[in-house]
């Protein structure tokens, strides 16, 4: 793969089931793009993250990463390329928050091991860069939606892989933190790494996403986020029509 190439699809089909979600797709995903995932529900932009990250197999095509196809990467090259942030945090049984985020830096340790000063400085700084430093001693089980999924996505951070991927990372966010969390995807991405995040909030993506894929029935459209995020084509992608408001602060696609 070219230098800064993070990702190669080519002729990936996915199938689930009885449903085939995407037919012969080809992407590339390059350092320094924040490339938002859109579509209606049950598209497949989870699947598609899935499978990208390596967890389920595609029907057919290849899924490239510089390091080699994923399928026949190990899990510790896999977790130092790629990192998933998934839709829902499942928590078994109570951990502190800043020991939840110090399983970011598993792919980076030989064996078990006992956390040193300088791991709980680098966790304690991602949950600083979140907003959520004050919980790093709370239980991740006393934990309100938004402020876990925030941890979700500090650990990821600690994590580091070159390729972050996040489904809906801000489902859960109320309208503040939301900025705060496409800010700092837009921080990851500016800062050499790639960022593919779902998203069901177009006005989001169309203020911080560099790129968009906009997944519909039998069609995808990928592209510069300006070229894709055109009323036309949400409407073919969603089924309802869109109307663009232009404001001073940018413009705005209002469902209609
Ligand atoms: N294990 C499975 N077996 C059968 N069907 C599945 C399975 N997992 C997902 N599906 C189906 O695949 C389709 C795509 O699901 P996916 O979660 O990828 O959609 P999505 O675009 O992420 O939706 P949403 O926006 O609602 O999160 C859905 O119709 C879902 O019901």
């Amino acid at each position: 793969m070219t230098a800064g190439l993070l990702l190669q699809v080519e002729g990936l089909t996915l199938r689930v089931g009885d449903a085939t979600l995407l037919k012969n797709f080809d992407w590339k995903v390059h350092a320094g793009e924040f490339w938002c995932v859109l579509g209606k529900n049950g598209i497949g932009k989870s699947t598609l993250l899935h499978a990208i990250a390596g967890l389920l197999p595609p029907a057919s095509g290849r899924i490239g990463s510089p390091v080699g196809e994923v399928r026949r990467t190990t899990p510790q090259q896999l977790a130092l390329w790629r990192g998933l942030q998934a839709q829902q945090q499942f928590d078994a049984f109570s951990c502190s928050v800043l020991d939840s985020v110090m399983a970011g830096l598993h792919p980076y340790r030989p064996g078990w091991g006992w956390p040193d000063a300088a791991d709980r400085r680098a966790a304690l700084h991602v949950l600083e860069r979140l907003d959520m430093a004050s919980y790093a001693d709370a239980d991740v089980m006393r934990l309100s939606g938004g402020e876990r999924q925030r941890v979700a996505m500090a650990t990821l951070m600690l994590q580091a892989p070159q390729l972050y991927l996040l489904d809906e990372p801000a489902s859960h966010q109320d309208v503040a933190a939301q900025l705060l969390v496409m800010r700092t995807l837009k921080e990851l991405a500016d800062d050499d790494h790639a960022v593919v995040a779902t998203m069901h909030d177009i006005n989001l993506a169309a203020r911080f996403a560099s790129h968009v894929l906009l997944i519909a029935e039998g069609k995808v459209w990928q592209g510069r986020a300006a070229d894709i995020l055109r009323p036309d084509l949400l409407e073919a992608a969603y089924g309802c029509r869109f109307e663009a408001v232009d404001s001073a602060g940018g413009r705005w696609l209002m469902p209609a």
